[in-house]
């Protein structure tokens, strides 16, 4: 199975290049500085997750799957597979208001969120033969741990829990690697919230069925941590696990120990600049300053670490800085969140110029 034998879809794979992405590269291009097209174009070209944001934006995925038959059958090398987030749970981004998605627990959100991963289900059978890696639900399991006091959480609870299970057994087929929302190391891996978030983790696991598609967790995703830090940046205070190293190491143990043995991808999307400008850990709003990391590859270092992945499309906006929006969240108001922004996930140029220059390794 994916936990075990099955292993990593990465090794000896590439990532398909999210077409939807490197169409709003493409649009972006004219407007940068000269010195910054050929870096974008380097990043169109560069394997991304496909945000399953919406129930309408599932078609999509069986439109790039069949891209990728058909570039496999041509003799792509490597061997390409298809990446997607699912996310689209009823309350979504319970904690925060600028990612809320379309679905609420209060309009029986639960079950259209099940007609959503059967729609999901359905194109992953089509394709039987084209490896597969989602990544369920960010922000979900995380704010269950540490956001119980948040009463769109309270209320959600029941519904993550559920729908994250169903999504486990409905998606747990053997083309499939499923990664679940892991945080990072400035969310729950603070020592008071990593025993809670690895009791939750395995319960899920268990409660879905120990499905052997699901290979472990993603961690960092929409985030800006460093994977090996030289040194512990200032804004990681007293928490021992100041990097995703650290935290998967602290984490994968306490889950071995409950029959979860988990492997983890971690999104080093924006995380090219270390320390990062956060002029605090849990500032998570389109943070000034920060560049693209280390590219896609499967060479961690960790055995523990199947790859290091690009998630959060960067340039796509984390939430929108105009106060008077319905979806404003004050984290985009902050100090160290670049202004003007759009909503979450519409083009944000000057986010993505900053991107551009900053990236490490240089583009
Ligand atoms: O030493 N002590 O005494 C002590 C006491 C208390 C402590 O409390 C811890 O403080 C941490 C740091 O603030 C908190 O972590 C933040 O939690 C937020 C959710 O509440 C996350 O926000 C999400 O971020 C996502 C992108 O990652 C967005 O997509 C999403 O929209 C957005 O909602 C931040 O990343 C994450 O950094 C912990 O919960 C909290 O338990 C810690 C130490
Ligand atoms: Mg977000």
């Amino acid at each position: 199975g994916a936990s075990g034998a099955a292993g990593n879809f990465f090794a000896g794979r590439q990532l398909y290049a999210n077409p939807y992405y490197a169409s709003e590269i493409a649009a972006a291009i004219p407007s940068l500085p000269s010195s910054l097209k050929a870096k974008a174009s380097a990043v169109a070209k560069i394997g991304t997750f496909v945000w399953l944001d919406t129930a309408a934006k599932v078609p999509t995925m069986d439109t790039y799957l069949a891209d990728i038959e058909k570039q496999n059958a041509a003799g792509a090398s490597p061997e390409i597979i298809g990446g997607f987030v699912v996310y689209d749970l009823p309350n979504r981004d319970c904690a925060a208001l600028a990612s809320n998605g379309e679905l609420t627990v209060a309009n029986d959100g639960l079950t259209k969120y099940k007609a959503y991963v059967d729609s999901i289900a359905a194109i992953v059978k089509k394709h039987s033969k084209t490896k597969i890696v989602l990544l369920v639900e960010p922000d979900s399991l995380g704010n269950l741990v540490t956001n119980l006091g948040v009463a769109k959480c309270q209320e959600a609870h029941d519904a993550y829990i559920s729908g994250v299970e169903y999504a486990l057994k409905t998606l747990n087929f053997d083309n499939v690697a499923m990664y679940i929302d892991g945080a990072h190391s400035g969310w729950l891996g603070w020592p008071a919230n990593i025993g809670p978030a690895a009791d939750l983790f395995a319960s899920v696991y268990a409660g879905a069925g120990k499905p052997k598609a699901l290979r472990g967790l993603v961690t960092d995703v929409s985030n800006y941590n460093g994977f090996d830090l030289a040194s512990k940046p200032v804004y990681t205070e007293s928490n021992p696990n100041y990097d995703e190293k650290h935290y998967i190491n602290a984490l994968a143990p306490l889950l071995e120990a409950q029959g979860f043995p988990a492997h983890f991808i971690v999104d080093q999307g924006r995380s090219g600049v270390q320390p990062t400008a956060q002029l605090q850990q849990g500032d998570w709003c389109n943070v000034i300053g920060t560049g693209f990391g280390i590219r896609p590859t499967t060479n961690t270092g960790d055995p523990l670490v199947d790859a290091f992945v690009w998630v959060k499309p960067g340039g796509e906006s984390d939430g929108t800085s105009d106060t008077s929006a319905a979806r404003y969240d004050a984290h985009c108001g902050y100090a160290d969140a670049l202004k003007p922004a759009p909503e979450a996930g519409k083009w944000f140029q000057a986010y993505f110029e900053q991107l551009l220059q900053n990236a490490n390794p240089a583009l």
